[in-house]
């Protein structure tokens, strides 16, 4: 019972603490921001009070069954759903802010207008989807790889609610009108504050577990999460030094400036796409993978040099998004030709994980799930292929503020990222819930279909529409003046922007399948369908043979 107070005092104490700082606080934002704290701890005083056991009420809304003890999963669950549910959040303001620059209307000013949502966007993709499916992945694999039970569980509740914390104050901040103004990392000072203390946290919680591991040999994948959670911690407080102008304000001022400050921006910049959206997706694929395709690694010797060469040559790459600029000449030459070297160990790893079907390459055939792993290896390849291209100088001259750039980024971010987000979901969730099988596998093939068809529109709208856009700005008539004006630029883009936002339907859609399909599996329910064309069927058993729980 002492326990139980103190505990409730404490939420009470930062309630009464919130509600002075909402009251002396320099903008409406901050204010906003505090109070919604304040709101959450008051709630959980008042939840701690009533003697609510919260591992049962979670239990009941996960619909999940009691752990046995070997694993400790019920975070994992947790963040499976934040993940989906996130990813369709962040899909819908996708598809809205592509709409938004078809038809400019839908400026709804001044909190939905293509300003504040665009960081929205890339805030709910990248670090609401993908954080949350590297988090629940690597507390997945690295339990199931060290066979250790997470270490500190309370902590790594805290991990996963901090987190989601995180999201809300920089999501609602966007809308609000708080930005730090820098691509990738927009939230404030206070949000950057508390993402750092919650990731010190996931470090422990990870390291912990690999230091109490019952299996002597560290799996790559592993070293792939480990590269990701160390590297982006050194990135965000390097890239975050600022200096708030009060300490009951938003606004605070870059401890860089100039040229130094775009520097750090994009060494922060192009290695959250390395070690967030690549290393640890690459740990993603080096785990799950072999295990959907029942087959080991195809080369372990490789995923090793793949590691290192990868992690050694993407910290050096980030002036290449500064091209042209007053950055030294020698900066961006040694951007572009370590950008270069890069496609070498991308495209060891897409081998490594293709190969991987050596001798199973059926399944494309006739597991869904395969089928998409496959794709997002393929659009790992693609995208490094054409990353390294834009890097270099002359390429970039023309690529560089066209939509190209975006074209790209998205090939990568619904190729790669988004597919083997999906593909791990559809592996995990049978599992995590110990149902007999997914809902629906007809349904994860509709799902890659609509995906793929989705990608393939995005980015062949995006390829024209950048290069149509660059060739166009440099146009010169034989006067010497300049032929398009801005406007027509614009104007030409029109069934491109169109044609990019029927993707992004198509791409939210086969989300949405996923949803119906995860719900019911959670559900215990199994769909009543044709097994898929050609797939190996067990008659006794009515039910198809593949993407089943191995267990
Ligand atoms: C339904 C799917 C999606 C749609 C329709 C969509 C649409 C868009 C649009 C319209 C923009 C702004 C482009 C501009 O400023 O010209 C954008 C930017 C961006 N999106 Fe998406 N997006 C989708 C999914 C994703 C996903 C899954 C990710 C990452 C995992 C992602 C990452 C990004 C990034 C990083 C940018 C900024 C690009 C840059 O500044 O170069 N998007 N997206
Ligand atoms: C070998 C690998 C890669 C290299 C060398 C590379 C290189 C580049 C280059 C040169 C740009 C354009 C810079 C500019 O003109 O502004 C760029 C932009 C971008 N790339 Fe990549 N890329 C690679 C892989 C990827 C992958 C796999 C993803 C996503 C999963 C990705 C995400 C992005 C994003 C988000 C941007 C836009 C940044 C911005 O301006 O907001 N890249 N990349
Ligand atoms: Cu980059």
């Amino acid at each position: 019972m002492d326990v139980v107070l103190t505990r409730a005092f404490g939420w009470f104490a930062l309630f009464l603490l919130t509600t002075v700082g909402v009251v002396l606080a320099e903008d409406t934002g901050f204010a906003i921001h505090l109070a919604t704290v304040g709101a959450a701890a008051l709630i959980l005083g008042w939840l701690t009070l009533s003697n609510t056991d919260f591992e049962a009420v979670s239990g009941r809304i996960l619909r999940a069954p009691a752990d046995p003890g070997r694993y400790d999963d019920d975070p994992i669950r947790w963040g499976v759903i934040a993940t989906v549910f996130w990813g369709i959040a962040g899909f819908l303001a996708g598809v809205f802010i592509a709409l938004q620059l078809t038809f400019p209307q839908l400026n709804l000013e001044p909190y939905l207008n293509f300003g504040r949502l665009r960081p929205l966007h890339t805030s709910a993709v990248i670090f609401a989807f993908g954080g949350n499916a590297l988090i629940a992945t690597s507390f997945y694999v690295v339990q199931r790889t060290c066979r250790a039970r997470l270490f500190a569980p309370g902590l790594a509740r805290f991990v996963f609610w901090g987190y989601q914390l995180f999201i809300v104050l920089a999501a609602t901040g966007y809308l609000l009108g708080i930005t730090a103004g820098k691509e990738y990392a927009e939230p404030e000072w206070y949000v950057d504050l508390w993402l750092t203390i919650v990731w010190v946290a996931y470090a422990v919680v990870f390291i912990g577990t690999i230091v109490k591991r019952s299996e002597p040999h560290i799996y790559v994948a592993n070293w792939f999460y480990l590269a990701f959670i160390l590297t982006i911690a050194m990135l965000h407080i390097v890239n975050n030094l600022t200096m708030p102008v009060s300490l009951l304000g938003s606004k605070s001022y870059s401890a860089f400036a100039g040229v130094q400050d775009a520097l750090t921006q994009w060494w922060y910049g192009h290695n959250a796409v390395g070690f967030f959206l690549t290393a640890g997706f690459l740990a993603m694929m080096y785990y799950f993978v072999p295990k959907q395709a029942d087959r080991p690694i195809y080369s372990y010797r490789l995923s090793i040099i793949h590691f290192w060469s990868l992690i050694f040559l993407y910290i050096w790459a980030g002036p290449h998004h500064l091209h042209y600029t007053a950055l030294p000449d020698w900066a961006q030459t040694l951007g572009m030709v370590f950008s270069v070297m890069l496609w070498m160990p991308s495209w060891g790893g897409m081998i490594n994980g293709l190969m991987t079907l050596n001798g199973a390459w059926d399944k494309i055939r006739t597991d869904p799930i395969i089928r998409m792993m496959v794709m997002a290896l393929a659009f790992y390849g693609m995208s490094t292929f054409e990353g390294p291209m834009l890097s270099i100088r002359s390429v970039n001259s023309l690529s560089h503020y066209t939509d190209w750039t975006i074209g790209h980024v998205h090939s990568g971010a619904l190729g790669w990222n988004g597919m083997i987000t999906f593909a791990s979901i559809y592996f995990l969730v049978p599992r995590l819930w110990r149902r007999e099988r997914l809902y629906s596998l007809r349904m994860v093939n509709w799902h890659f279909w609509l995906a793929t068809v989705g990608i393939v529109l995005y980015a062949a709208a995006m390829w024209v529409a950048g290069i149509m856009q660059g060739l166009m700005w440099r146009e010169y008539g034989a006067d010497g003046y300049l032929v398009y004006a801005f406007s027509e630029v614009t104007e030409a883009m029109l069934p491109m922007y169109l044609i990019r936002a029927v993707g992004g339907l198509l791409y939210l859609a086969g989300a949405f399948l996923m949803v119906w399909n995860v719900w019911m599996t959670i559900a215990g329910r199994v769909r009543d369908e044709k097994p898929m064309h050609s797939a190996p069927y067990d008659e006794a058993a009515d039910r198809p043979l593949v993407g089943q729980p191995a267990e």
